[in-house]
Protein backbone atom coordinates (compact mmCIF):
# COMPACT_ATOMS: atom_id res chain seq x y z
CA UNK A 1 0.00 0.00 0.00
CA UNK A 2 1.68 3.19 -1.39
CA UNK A 3 1.12 6.37 -0.31
CA UNK A 4 2.25 9.39 -2.39
CA UNK A 5 2.41 13.22 -0.59
CA UNK A 6 3.12 16.76 -1.65
CA UNK A 7 3.52 18.70 0.15
CA UNK A 8 3.70 22.77 -0.34
CA UNK A 9 5.29 21.58 -3.25
CA UNK A 10 6.29 24.29 -6.18
CA UNK A 11 8.02 23.39 -9.08
CA UNK A 12 10.40 26.29 -11.71
CA UNK A 13 10.51 25.50 -15.27
CA UNK A 14 12.89 27.52 -15.97
CA UNK A 15 12.72 31.32 -15.10
CA UNK A 16 8.77 30.37 -14.80
CA UNK A 17 6.89 29.04 -11.53
CA UNK A 18 4.94 26.19 -12.77
CA UNK A 19 3.77 24.92 -9.87
CA UNK A 20 2.96 27.04 -6.72
CA UNK A 21 2.48 25.42 -2.79
CA UNK A 22 0.46 22.54 -4.25
CA UNK A 23 -0.85 20.13 -0.89
CA UNK A 24 -1.73 16.48 -1.93
CA UNK A 25 -1.86 13.17 -0.60
CA UNK A 26 -2.62 10.18 -3.06
CA UNK A 27 -4.24 7.29 -1.21
CA UNK A 28 -3.83 3.34 -2.04
CA UNK A 29 -7.15 2.12 -3.60
CA UNK A 30 -8.30 5.67 -4.98
CA UNK A 31 -8.40 6.83 -8.80
CA UNK A 32 -7.94 10.54 -8.90
CA UNK A 33 -8.27 12.51 -11.69
CA UNK A 34 -6.13 15.57 -12.61
CA UNK A 35 -8.33 18.77 -14.11
CA UNK A 36 -7.13 21.62 -15.14
CA UNK A 37 -6.39 24.30 -18.36
CA UNK A 38 -4.31 24.01 -20.74
CA UNK A 39 -0.86 25.14 -19.26
CA UNK A 40 -2.35 24.46 -15.34
CA UNK A 41 0.60 22.68 -14.39
CA UNK A 42 -1.26 19.07 -15.06
CA UNK A 43 1.81 17.57 -16.44
CA UNK A 44 4.32 19.12 -13.67
CA UNK A 45 2.65 18.26 -11.55
CA UNK A 46 2.37 14.63 -12.39
CA UNK A 47 6.02 14.61 -13.37
CA UNK A 48 6.99 16.04 -10.21
CA UNK A 49 4.96 13.20 -8.04
CA UNK A 50 6.78 10.60 -10.40
CA UNK A 51 10.04 12.52 -9.24
CA UNK A 52 11.19 13.32 -12.74
CA UNK A 53 11.50 17.27 -11.78
CA UNK A 54 12.62 18.43 -9.00
CA UNK A 55 11.04 20.32 -6.24
CA UNK A 56 12.15 24.07 -5.79
CA UNK A 57 10.86 23.94 -2.68
CA UNK A 58 8.93 21.69 -0.45
CA UNK A 59 8.69 18.02 -0.99
CA UNK A 60 7.29 14.33 -2.64
CA UNK A 61 7.35 11.42 -0.43
CA UNK A 62 6.73 7.97 -1.32
CA UNK A 63 5.49 6.31 2.12
CA UNK A 64 7.48 9.17 4.15
CA UNK A 65 10.39 8.71 2.00
CA UNK A 66 11.64 11.38 -0.03
CA UNK A 67 11.37 10.90 -3.91
CA UNK A 68 14.04 12.44 -5.30
CA UNK A 69 16.36 10.39 -2.84
CA UNK A 70 14.96 7.12 -3.78
CA UNK A 71 17.67 5.18 -6.11
CA UNK A 72 15.57 5.48 -9.57
CA UNK A 73 15.12 1.66 -10.08
CA UNK A 74 13.65 1.84 -6.87
CA UNK A 75 11.29 4.47 -7.88
CA UNK A 76 10.86 2.46 -11.16
CA UNK A 77 9.30 -0.41 -9.53
CA UNK A 78 7.21 1.69 -6.91
CA UNK A 79 5.83 4.33 -9.58
CA UNK A 80 4.59 3.41 -13.34
CA UNK A 81 4.80 7.10 -15.23
CA UNK A 82 3.33 7.23 -18.88
CA UNK A 83 4.07 10.04 -20.62
CA UNK A 84 1.81 12.63 -22.41
CA UNK A 85 1.95 10.95 -26.22
CA UNK A 86 4.64 9.29 -25.59
CA UNK A 87 6.89 7.78 -28.50
CA UNK A 88 8.39 4.49 -29.36
CA UNK A 89 11.76 5.13 -31.26
CA UNK A 90 12.97 1.79 -32.21
CA UNK A 91 10.44 -0.75 -34.36
CA UNK A 92 10.73 -3.21 -31.56
CA UNK A 93 7.49 -5.65 -31.55
CA UNK A 94 4.77 -4.36 -29.51
CA UNK A 95 5.30 -7.54 -27.37
CA UNK A 96 9.12 -6.43 -26.93
CA UNK A 97 8.17 -3.20 -25.84
CA UNK A 98 5.63 -3.68 -23.53
CA UNK A 99 8.30 -6.03 -22.00
CA UNK A 100 9.95 -2.67 -21.65
CA UNK A 101 8.01 -2.13 -18.48
CA UNK A 102 9.83 -5.11 -17.01
CA UNK A 103 13.38 -3.47 -16.95
CA UNK A 104 13.16 -1.85 -13.08
CA UNK A 105 12.45 -5.30 -12.08
CA UNK A 106 15.94 -6.27 -13.78
CA UNK A 107 14.32 -8.54 -16.37
CA UNK A 108 15.16 -8.27 -20.02
CA UNK A 109 12.45 -8.47 -22.47
CA UNK A 110 14.51 -11.46 -24.14
CA UNK A 111 14.92 -13.56 -20.64
CA UNK A 112 11.62 -13.10 -19.19
CA UNK A 113 11.48 -14.86 -16.50
CA UNK A 114 7.39 -16.57 -15.74
CA UNK A 115 6.42 -13.72 -13.69
CA UNK A 116 7.72 -11.67 -16.15
CA UNK A 117 5.74 -13.39 -19.12
CA UNK A 118 2.63 -13.12 -17.25
CA UNK A 119 2.57 -9.51 -16.62
CA UNK A 120 3.62 -8.84 -20.07
CA UNK A 121 0.77 -11.11 -21.36
CA UNK A 122 -2.11 -9.87 -18.90
CA UNK A 123 -1.19 -6.30 -19.49
CA UNK A 124 -1.49 -6.81 -23.59
CA UNK A 125 -4.76 -8.55 -23.13
CA UNK A 126 -5.74 -5.69 -20.16
CA UNK A 127 -5.03 -3.47 -23.21
CA UNK A 128 -6.28 -4.43 -25.69
CA UNK A 129 -3.39 -5.63 -27.60
CA UNK A 130 -4.06 -9.37 -28.56
CA UNK A 131 -3.21 -9.43 -32.52
CA UNK A 132 -0.51 -6.73 -32.31
CA UNK A 133 2.21 -8.66 -30.46
CA UNK A 134 3.84 -8.83 -33.03
CA UNK A 135 3.73 -6.14 -35.17
CA UNK A 136 6.54 -3.14 -35.53
CA UNK A 137 5.37 -1.03 -32.37
CA UNK A 138 6.51 2.22 -34.79
CA UNK A 139 3.61 1.17 -37.22
CA UNK A 140 0.86 1.49 -35.14
CA UNK A 141 -1.78 4.00 -35.08
CA UNK A 142 -1.43 6.80 -32.45
CA UNK A 143 -4.18 5.21 -30.11
CA UNK A 144 -2.76 1.83 -30.70
CA UNK A 145 0.59 2.96 -29.73
CA UNK A 146 -0.36 4.96 -26.86
CA UNK A 147 -2.54 1.70 -25.24
CA UNK A 148 0.87 -0.20 -26.34
CA UNK A 149 2.75 2.44 -23.83
CA UNK A 150 -0.34 1.97 -21.18
CA UNK A 151 -0.19 -2.13 -21.30
CA UNK A 152 4.31 -1.28 -20.92
CA UNK A 153 3.16 0.67 -17.63
CA UNK A 154 0.81 -2.35 -16.47
CA UNK A 155 3.70 -4.48 -16.95
CA UNK A 156 5.63 -3.37 -14.55
CA UNK A 157 2.47 -3.54 -11.77
CA UNK A 158 4.09 -0.92 -9.48
CA UNK A 159 1.80 0.15 -6.70
CA UNK A 160 1.72 3.44 -8.73
CA UNK A 161 0.24 4.17 -11.90
CA UNK A 162 0.80 8.08 -13.10
CA UNK A 163 -0.62 8.43 -16.27
CA UNK A 164 -0.85 11.94 -18.13
CA UNK A 165 -3.74 12.03 -20.98
CA UNK A 166 -3.76 8.06 -21.30
CA UNK A 167 -7.41 8.38 -23.35
CA UNK A 168 -6.24 11.16 -24.91
CA UNK A 169 -5.56 9.50 -28.54
CA UNK A 170 -8.07 6.67 -27.91
CA UNK A 171 -11.56 5.95 -29.28
CA UNK A 172 -15.21 6.21 -27.55
CA UNK A 173 -14.80 2.27 -26.83
CA UNK A 174 -10.96 2.13 -25.80
CA UNK A 175 -11.71 5.46 -23.69
CA UNK A 176 -13.95 3.40 -21.84
CA UNK A 177 -11.96 -0.06 -21.75
CA UNK A 178 -8.56 2.31 -20.52
CA UNK A 179 -10.39 3.80 -17.89
CA UNK A 180 -11.99 0.62 -16.63
CA UNK A 181 -8.32 -0.73 -16.26
CA UNK A 182 -7.15 2.35 -14.50
CA UNK A 183 -10.61 1.76 -12.22
CA UNK A 184 -9.69 -1.39 -11.41
CA UNK A 185 -6.06 -0.87 -10.80
CA UNK A 186 -7.51 1.45 -8.15
CA UNK A 187 -9.68 -1.05 -6.56
CA UNK A 188 -6.89 -3.90 -6.90
CA UNK A 189 -5.11 -1.14 -4.26
CA UNK A 190 -3.07 0.81 -6.63
CA UNK A 191 -2.31 4.50 -6.32
CA UNK A 192 -3.55 5.67 -9.69
CA UNK A 193 -3.46 9.15 -11.29
CA UNK A 194 -4.49 10.43 -14.87
CA UNK A 195 -4.89 14.00 -16.29
CA UNK A 196 -7.84 13.90 -18.18
CA UNK A 197 -9.38 16.72 -20.39
CA UNK A 198 -13.02 15.03 -20.78
CA UNK A 199 -15.14 16.28 -17.75
CA UNK A 200 -17.95 13.74 -18.25
CA UNK A 201 -15.61 10.88 -18.17
CA UNK A 202 -13.50 12.08 -15.71
CA UNK A 203 -16.82 12.51 -13.11
CA UNK A 204 -18.03 9.03 -13.91
CA UNK A 205 -15.02 7.09 -13.19
CA UNK A 206 -12.60 9.61 -10.89
CA UNK A 207 -13.11 8.61 -7.16
CA UNK A 208 -11.55 11.98 -6.54
CA UNK A 209 -10.92 14.95 -9.05
CA UNK A 210 -8.30 17.41 -8.34
CA UNK A 211 -8.69 20.63 -9.99
CA UNK A 212 -5.46 22.82 -10.87
CA UNK A 213 -5.75 26.11 -11.99
CA UNK A 214 -2.18 28.89 -13.03
CA UNK A 215 -0.36 26.05 -11.16
CA UNK A 216 -2.08 26.01 -7.88
CA UNK A 217 -4.33 23.58 -6.37
CA UNK A 218 -8.03 24.99 -6.53
CA UNK A 219 -10.30 21.94 -5.54
CA UNK A 220 -9.41 17.98 -4.35
CA UNK A 221 -13.11 16.19 -3.94
CA UNK A 222 -15.56 14.11 -5.22
CA UNK A 223 -16.36 14.67 -8.44
CA UNK A 224 -20.00 16.58 -7.84
CA UNK A 225 -18.18 18.28 -5.66
CA UNK A 226 -15.70 20.03 -7.68
CA UNK A 227 -17.34 20.30 -11.17
CA UNK A 228 -20.06 23.00 -10.53
CA UNK A 229 -20.97 25.36 -13.29
CA UNK A 230 -19.26 28.16 -11.12
CA UNK A 231 -15.91 26.55 -10.41
CA UNK A 232 -15.62 25.44 -14.85
CA UNK A 233 -16.52 28.94 -15.43
CA UNK A 234 -13.88 30.19 -13.06
CA UNK A 235 -10.99 28.12 -13.69
CA UNK A 236 -11.61 26.89 -17.63
CA UNK A 237 -13.27 30.39 -18.82
CA UNK A 238 -16.41 28.42 -20.36
CA UNK A 239 -19.89 28.70 -19.64
CA UNK A 240 -21.00 25.25 -18.80
CA UNK A 241 -23.97 23.26 -18.04
CA UNK A 242 -23.68 20.50 -15.43
CA UNK A 243 -26.46 17.75 -15.06
CA UNK A 244 -27.05 14.05 -13.73
CA UNK A 245 -26.67 11.42 -16.04
CA UNK A 246 -27.37 7.64 -15.62
CA UNK A 247 -23.56 7.58 -15.28
CA UNK A 248 -22.97 10.19 -13.28
CA UNK A 249 -22.29 13.88 -13.91
CA UNK A 250 -22.48 14.91 -17.54
CA UNK A 251 -20.68 18.04 -18.41
CA UNK A 252 -21.09 20.32 -21.39
CA UNK A 253 -19.10 23.28 -22.34
CA UNK A 254 -21.53 25.81 -23.50
CA UNK A 255 -19.31 28.25 -24.49
CA UNK A 256 -16.21 30.20 -24.35
CA UNK A 257 -16.45 33.38 -21.86
CA UNK A 258 -14.73 36.40 -23.30
N1 LIG B 1 10.45 23.69 -20.20
C1 LIG B 1 9.67 24.69 -19.79
N2 LIG B 1 10.20 25.89 -19.48
C2 LIG B 1 9.42 26.93 -19.05
N3 LIG B 1 8.09 26.83 -18.89
C3 LIG B 1 7.52 25.66 -19.19
C4 LIG B 1 8.26 24.53 -19.65
N4 LIG B 1 7.41 23.50 -19.86
C5 LIG B 1 6.17 23.97 -19.55
N5 LIG B 1 6.24 25.26 -19.16
C6 LIG B 1 5.12 26.10 -18.69
O1 LIG B 1 4.69 25.59 -17.42
C7 LIG B 1 3.29 25.70 -17.31
C8 LIG B 1 2.69 24.35 -16.94
O2 LIG B 1 2.88 23.44 -18.00
P1 LIG B 1 2.27 21.97 -17.96
O3 LIG B 1 2.83 21.21 -19.11
O4 LIG B 1 2.46 21.41 -16.61
O5 LIG B 1 0.73 22.29 -18.20
P2 LIG B 1 -0.50 21.30 -18.37
O6 LIG B 1 -1.52 21.69 -17.35
O7 LIG B 1 -0.05 19.90 -18.35
O8 LIG B 1 -1.04 21.72 -19.81
P3 LIG B 1 -1.73 20.89 -21.04
O9 LIG B 1 -3.18 20.70 -20.68
O10 LIG B 1 -1.58 21.86 -22.17
O11 LIG B 1 -0.97 19.61 -21.26
C9 LIG B 1 2.77 26.26 -18.63
O12 LIG B 1 2.55 27.64 -18.47
C10 LIG B 1 3.92 26.03 -19.59
O13 LIG B 1 3.93 27.03 -20.59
Amino acid sequence: MTRLVARSLSVDLGRRRALSAVDLSLEPGRFTVIIGPNGAGKTTLLRALAGLLPASAGSVTLNGAPIGRMRATDRARAIAYLAQSGTVAWPLPVRSVVALGRLPHGEKPDTLPAAGREAVAEAIVRADLEGFEDRPATELSGGERARVLLARALATKAPVLLADEPVAALDPRHELIVLDVLKEQARAGATVVAIMHNLTLAARFADEIVLLHEGRLKAHAAPAEVLTEDRLSESFGISAHVSNGPDGLVVVADRPLP
